[in-house]
């Protein structure tokens, strides 16, 4: 496909997103209907549709209309490239720009727009992040970075450095944590790699591990929100003796056997009937369900879509589980809480609620993680008993 052809087909699948549908969803069934773009072309739309989502206001703005032609024409003057240069209407491109798209929009972009953030989450990132507020927005426009974990129970991490250079994935050390690795090129390759595929390494964000280096040591470990497990998986590299896993809905673990096996680790998973059972457990760690906005730029769709209803529901969500997951905290053990949001809301005043209605415990540890190049937005609490 030329360059053009690409802008065309971008234009095409932002006007089907229009109404919602996720993109991964749109994307999967042009694909399907377009077999003659190959796996670059497919690559490169893709990064056009979600580098939109990232900026969906600033490229309307720009672009003059929020239709997938106006976002397209905004995205490319954002990036500095000239539409006029690929809407030439040649080689299956889109149309020559009309008068009105060819008139730069006049004054400043209104500040709501610069975020790309809905109005009702501009007030909220104003009143809960004060000075950090602007500067996070603008941090989740840009693509997130690619991390791996070394599991440091196979391999150190000049050998896994050596292996993944072997199958061309060059990664760099990165500051938030001894076992990360930031990937610089080959990301593509990482999943056919067997430094990959022989579980020397993980796809896990850097803050992701920062949070499980920071807990406590501990012989018993439940993962009460497992998911797919990352954390878990991090927690039997770090030596734990016995690592348990939970989720309400068990299919989100259904990965979490073949990871382990890949990384030689051994995870108990258990149904919320033999928590008791098998507890107390010297260390909970809560990896609640959130907001997701710490990686919302992993995610973007999932910033427009946030309601405050929605935002409120999780935050009752979060209560209750911190509620939950407390009474399987054996006697001066630990109970930590995580979550990928940047809203105070769901962090520490969820932290602070927790111990205003539950006499005995207090925060011994909490730590914010920013946006930035090196990895998600996250924080974390420990909470013990008195
Ligand atoms: C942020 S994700 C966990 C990610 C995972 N720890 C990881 O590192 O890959 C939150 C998980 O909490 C689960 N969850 C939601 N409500 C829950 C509840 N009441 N009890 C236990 N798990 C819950 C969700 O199904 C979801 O998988």
């Amino acid at each position: 496909m030329t360059p053009a052809a690409r802008v065309a087909a971008a234009i095409e699948i932002l006007d089907m997103i229009g109404d919602g549908t996720p993109a991964e969803q749109v994307l999967t069934r042009w694909g399907r209907g377009n077999r003659f773009a190959g796996s670059k072309d497919r690559a490169a739309i893709r990064d056009y549709v979600f580098d939109v989502q990232r900026i969906r206001r600033s490229a309307a703005w720009l672009g003059r209309a929020a239709t997938g032609r106006g976002l397209m024409i905004g995205l490319l003057r954002r990036n500095g490239v000239d539409p006029a240069t690929l809407f030439t209407g040649e080689g299956h491109g889109p149309a020559p720009l009309m008068d009105y798209e060819e008139a730069l929009p006049e004054g400043e972009m209104p500040h709501e727009d610069a975020w790309n953030l809905p109005d009702w989450l501009v007030e909220r990132f104003e009143a809960g992040l004060g000075a950090q507020a602007a500067e996070t927005a603008l941090a989740l426009q840009g693509r997130a970075p690619v991390t791996l974990r070394v599991n440091t129970s196979k391999s150190d991490t000049s050998g896994a450095i050596r292996m993944l250079s072997e199958a061309e994935v060059e990664v760099v050390g990165n500051p938030l944590s001894p076992t990360a690795l930031t990937v610089v090129s080959g990301s593509r390759r990482i999943r056919n790699s067997a430094a990959y595929l022989d579980g020397f390494v993980e796809l896990q964000d850097a803050s992701s591990q920062a949070v499980v280096d920071a807990l406590p040591p501990a012989a018993r470990v439940l993962d009460y929100c497992a998911g797919g497990g990352g954390k878990a998986l991090a927690v039997v590299a770090r030596g734990a003796q016995a690592v348990f896993a939970h989720d309400i809905d068990p299919s989100r673990m259904r990965d979490l056997p073949l990871r382990a096996a890949r990384a030689e680790a051994e995870i108990t998973q258990l149904e919320g009937s033999d928590l008791p059972t098998f507890g107390p457990y010297d260390l909970v760690l809560v990896d609640a369900p959130c907001s997701g906005s710490g990686s919302w730029r992993r995610a973007p769709e999932a910033k427009w879509r946030l309601t405050p209803a929605q935002l409120e529901n999780t935050m009752a969500v979060q209560d209750s589980i911190l509620d939950d997951a407390a009474k399987l905290v054996e006697q001066g053990g630990t109970l930590a809480y995580a979550t990928c949001s940047i809203l105070p809301e769901e962090n520490r005043a969820r932290v602070d609620a927790f111990i205003a209605r539950t006499p005995g415990w207090q925060c011994v540890y909490d730590q914010t993680f920013a946006v930035s190049a090196l990895g998600d937005g996250f924080y974390t609490a420990h909470l013990k008993q008195t």
